[in-house]
């Protein structure tokens, strides 16, 4: 029998790609809303009670507003918003961080998935702060580039009406939503320094940490421990320098549900940058829910996903 999924938000920019993920499946049917209904807390509230699982793909207040308009259901959620990845009432959804927390979400009730940014940082910086090769007290840098649809629709509807800029540098006041997400499941004890920006193209994203070298902290043993952590995942690559070539392109996964990480730099002036690439519709956001909503089903993570 098919398992019943609700998307709340399906006609977003998250929702509409989880929808064109599952939508071919025949071991899934989707609970749909009319567009004048989908709105509606009433019709919404009798969809996530037909539903096995609803999946979040609202802004922060309209997910913790479905989260209550579920209350005395057994509906399990996925929230694909920012607001309940620090909740302890929530397993962060990134099964290749831990076998132990794979096994979490496969039982849980609640699982948030990561946000698209602090799904590139959290997977460099939490098998290397576990490894020892970065202190939790270290000062860090995260840089990263995103394309425009990471801001919804109304950052798609700025650039492709209105003709944005390039290239823009933003969150400069250090708030970023996806800072707490990435201290605690990195384990970082000191607030890393986060400069996001936005590009000119549609999906993609690079997000680049620049780390010092010393005797332990070498180009191979950084690759090493990424390499060991993520070896037998299916969507989480870790690749070397040579491989990659000089440049790194932030669309080079698109369409994949490939989190693509690597290490560059040169042990004579003690400088590197580790790397990693993802789709912020895939890996990111869309790919991600339903890898999630995979595991919590137990069945292959890998349906309806891409790896290559
Ligand atoms: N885009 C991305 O790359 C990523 C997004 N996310 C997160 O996923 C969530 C969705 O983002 P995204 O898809 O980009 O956003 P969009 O703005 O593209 O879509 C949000 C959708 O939610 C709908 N909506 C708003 N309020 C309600 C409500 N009360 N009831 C039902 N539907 C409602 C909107 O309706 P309407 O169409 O009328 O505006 C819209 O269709 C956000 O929390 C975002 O931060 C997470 C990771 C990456
Ligand atoms: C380009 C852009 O605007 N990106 C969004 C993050 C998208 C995302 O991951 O949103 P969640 O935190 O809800 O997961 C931003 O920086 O706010």
């Amino acid at each position: 029998m098919a398992h019943k999924i609700f998307i709340d938000g399906e006609a977003g920019t998250t929702g509409l790609q989880i929808r064109d993920r599952l939508q071919l499946r025949d071991d899934i049917r989707l609970i749909q809303l009319d567009a004048d209904r989908r709105k509606d807390p009433t019709a919404r509230r009798e969809a996530f009670a037909q539903a096995d699982i609803g999946i979040l793909c609202l802004p922060d207040e309209a997910a913790k507003e479905a989260v209550a308009l579920t209350a005395g259901m057994d509906v399990r959620l996925i929230d694909a918003s920012s607001a309940h990845r620090v909740d302890d009432r929530w397993v962060f959804g990134f099964a290749e961080l831990s076998s132990d927390l794979r096994d979490q979400i496969a039982e849980a009730r609640y699982v948030s998935n990561p946000g698209c940014y602090a799904s590139g940082a959290i997977a460099i910086l939490s098998p290397l702060v576990d490894a020892g090769l970065i202190y939790d007290d270290e000062a860090l840098s995260i840089n990263a580039v995103s394309g425009y649809t990471g801001g919804g629709k109304a950052l798609i509807a700025e650039y492709e009406d209105e003709g944005a800029p390039a290239h823009f540098l933003y969150a400069l006041n250090q708030h970023h939503k996806h800072i707490p997400e990435i201290m605690v499941q990195s384990g970082l004890t000191t607030r890393p320094i986060f400069s996001p920006a936005v590009g000119n193209f549609a999906q993609g994203m690079a997000v680049q940490i620049p780390l010092r070298l010393d005797d332990d902290r070498r180009i191979d043993s950084l690759h090493d421990a990424l390499s060991d952590h993520y070896s037998g995942q299916n969507f989480v690559r870790v690749v070397t320098a040579e491989q990659i070539g000089s440049r790194i392109v932030p669309t080079d996964v698109n369409g994949t549900n490939v989190l693509r990480i690597s290490v560059h730099g040169d042990e004579a002036n003690g400088c590197a940058t580790v790397v990693a690439v993802l789709d912020n519709l895939g890996k990111g956001a869309s790919g991600a829910a339903v890898q999630n909503m995979n595991i919590m089903l137990d069945l292959d993570e890998t349906a309806g996903l891409s790896a290559d």
